[in-house]
């Protein structure tokens, strides 16, 4: 089944429904060295999906697996509704694109030069046309004639981006899109992203960047050589951590069981350096009712604050808990 929408480059073309990855048992060794090993998910097309971990997890050996540049050593991949097999390799390169952390520009050539020379090497219709629509893709239409050399990091990574774009890929796999761009340059390449996902693009990214996974992506996956968890990012913080509400009040309670003790939504308390910490089931249904039986029992309630953990506390548990388990 397809749906209707604008493609990357602004063109309307139809972008297929249903899961753009399929990855089942995946493995990928080199020698001895395993790079990834049994790793099983699915991506959905118009899904943005960050592909998070630490250095050699995996993370760029899995997508240029996926890419096709390197073929599995076990398991079994769908690629753009493809199975990712050697005589699938130029059908499945058709229909994705690989952004790799280095954009791999030739500097002497101007922006519009190395996409030419690009759209020439993929052997693409309407040479001009696509170049036109990715460079207003990335915001760089009124910088075509600059020679890439005069363009700063951030500017030739939107190039790069451009590149990627012009085979109007289905599916665009970022290595590592922000990698050494400072916050501006970063958040302009957020942006981009963001814009291709209201386009349709199914978006395969990694980051090391913890809130530019949160900001971005619909779900991300955890890799450290096997994908250590997977999920959206409210979904793994409920299913890391215990919700609980910060008590401050501006005296000890004198007796904190007789006023914490059975209130809707508390399962338990602790004292804490500012006051106390409630395990509760739901934050906005135990708040009210701490706060009445604080003020109730004459004290001063100075603060009362729901636990909030990013995705970089989730993402910290799992990689030390990993790091905690090679030490045994
Ligand atoms: N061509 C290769 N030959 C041998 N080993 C390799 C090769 N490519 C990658 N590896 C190994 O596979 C493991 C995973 O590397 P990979 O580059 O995929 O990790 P990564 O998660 O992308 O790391 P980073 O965040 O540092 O880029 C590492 O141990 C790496 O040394």
């Amino acid at each position: 089944m397809t749906v209707e929408s604008d493609s990357a480059a602004t063109r309307t073309r139809a972008v297929p429904t249903g899961p753009a990855i399929v990855v089942d048992g995946l493995t990928k060794r080199f020698g001895q060295r395993t790079a990834f090993a049994d790793v099983t998910f699915s991506v959905d097309y118009g899904e943005v999906f960050g592909f998070l971990g630490p250095n050699g997890a995996g993370k760029t050996t899995t997508v240029r697996t996926l890419g096709t540049l390197l073929a599995p050593s076990a398991g079994t991949a769908t690629v753009a509704g493809l199975p990712l097999t050697e005589a699938n390799g130029v059908a499945i390169r058709s229909r994705i694109a690989v952004m790799p952390e280095q954009p791999g520009l030739y500097l002497r050539l101007s922006v519009a030069e190395n996409l030419d020379f690009f759209a020439g090497l993929y052997e693409l219709d309407d040479r001009r046309g696509r170049i036109e629509r990715a460079l207003r893709a990335v915001n760089l239409l009124d910088r075509a004639d600059d020679p890439c050399r005069s363009l700063s990091k951030g500017l030739r990574q939107r190039v790069g981006l451009a590149r990627a774009l012009l085979s109007d890929p289905q599916i665009l796999f970022l290595d590592e899109p922000t990698s050494g761009l400072d916050p501006l340059a970063a958040r302009d390449v957020h942006d981009l992203v963001d814009g291709l996902r209201r386009r349709g693009v199914t978006i395969f990214l990694t980051t090391h960047r913890l809130a530019e996974a949160e900001a971005l992506c619909d779900r991300v996956g955890i890799m450290n050589t096997t994908l250590r968890t997977i999920g959206r990012p409210d979904e793994l913080r409920e299913r890391l951590f215990a919700k609980t509400l910060q008590v401050a009040t501006a005296a000890p309670l004198a007796d904190p069981d007789r006023v914490l003790v059975g209130l809707p939504g508390v399962e338990g308390w602790h004292a804490s350096e500012q006051g106390y910490v409630l395990a509760v089931t739901d934050p906005d249904l135990a708040a009210p009712a701490v706060a009445r039986a604080v003020i109730g029992a004459g004290a001063d309630l100075l603060a009362l604050t729901p636990s909030r953990h990013s995705l970089e506390d989730v993402y910290l548990q799992l990689i030390d808990e990993d790091v905690e388990a090679q030490a045994r």
